[in-house]
């Protein structure tokens, strides 16, 4: 009965809408307030502090992009955390590789595990998976703890830096990742909007370039849902075997049947993933100054 609209200090001026059927949820947790509402085209709606987390139609192209894009530009990814992510469509993504044997996720909110439960079946198909194992805490303490050198692959599924996910913005957690993971091995973080947030992204790119002696990219999709329609990822690699995330070594869309109960990939492909580095000059000259 009505819109919703996401206003944010985050992008003044602006506000995308959709229409609401129902809602379907109402909560507040020791983080943020959950709202979860049914849309008329476009599924059902998570959100948090008033900001879009996954809409049903077109979360998969986010899940999947934050997803393969660092584990198609590695070979036989064993050992993946996820930070955030608690909806449990990163997971999902993850368990399409047979290589995985081990992975650990790293929720602070356990709300949003919970209600992704209930309302998001085929996000939360991800933590049926065997190897997944979820840890309900603040992911800058769990990769303190994380020995040096575990995991091939961290993807840092984050919201936005004002609220809880504000320290996973900063300098020492990308160290702390950078430790946790093995030489050659590979972060892909939730990076912004080009159109929005130039400035978070410059200071992304400048602190992962003094802290991944890899490589380090930005790219970037289309997500209607999200402000501006478009999302980026931060792809960075510690030193180590080199890592041509342009050029993926595994073509997820051809050689990994895709398993009955997660369904054929929707928006990922080899072309794609190559086709996300490719930036407009604004951002370009921004980004590859660094
Ligand atoms: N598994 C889905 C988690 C969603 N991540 C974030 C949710 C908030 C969204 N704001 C976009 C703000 C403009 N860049 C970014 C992705």
């Amino acid at each position: 009965p009505g819109w919703f609209s996401e206003l944010s200090p985050m992008w003044p001026g602006e506000a995308h809408s959709l229409k609401v059927e129902k809602i379907l949820f109402q909560g507040k947790s020791d983080y943020q307030n959950v709202l979860v509402f049914q849309s008329s085209t476009y599924g059902k709606v998570l959100v948090l502090d008033g900001v879009i987390q996954v809409a049903e139609r077109d979360e998969c192209a986010y899940q999947e992009m934050i997803t393969h894009l660092p584990l198609c530009s590695i070979s036989n990814p064993k050992k993946v955390l996820v930070i955030g992510g608690g909806d449990g469509g990163v997971l999902r993504e993850v368990s399409r590789y047979t290589s995985v044997e081990q992975i650990d996720i790293c929720e602070i909110d356990k709300m949003v595990v919970d209600v992704s439960k209930q309302f998001f079946p085929h996000l939360a198909v991800g933590y049926e998976d065997p190897r997944v194992t979820l840890h309900i805490g603040d992911g800058v303490a769990f990769l303190k703890d994380a020995p040096e050198g575990t995991y091939d692959a961290v993807i840092v599924d984050s919201s936005d830096p004002i609220g809880p996910a504000q320290e996973l913005f900063e300098k020492p957690f990308f160290q702390s990742v950078a430790k946790a993971l093995r030489p050659g091995g590979v972060v892909c973080t939730q990076a912004e909007s080009i159109w929005l947030h130039m400035h978070i992204i410059e200071g992304i790119v400048s602190a992962c370039c003094q802290i991944f002696k890899g490589s380090v990219n930005y790219a970037w999709t289309t997500v209607p849902t999200y402000p501006s329609g478009a999302i980026g990822f931060m792809l960075c690699s510690t030193e180590g075997p080199a890592v041509d995330f342009q050029h993926p070594v595994y073509q997820i869309d051809e050689d990994e049947a895709s398993n009955k109960s997660k369904g054929p990939l929707k928006f990922y492909n080899s072309q794609i993933h190559s086709a996300a580095f490719c930036l407009p000059s604004f951002a370009k000259r921004v980004i590859d100054s660094k």
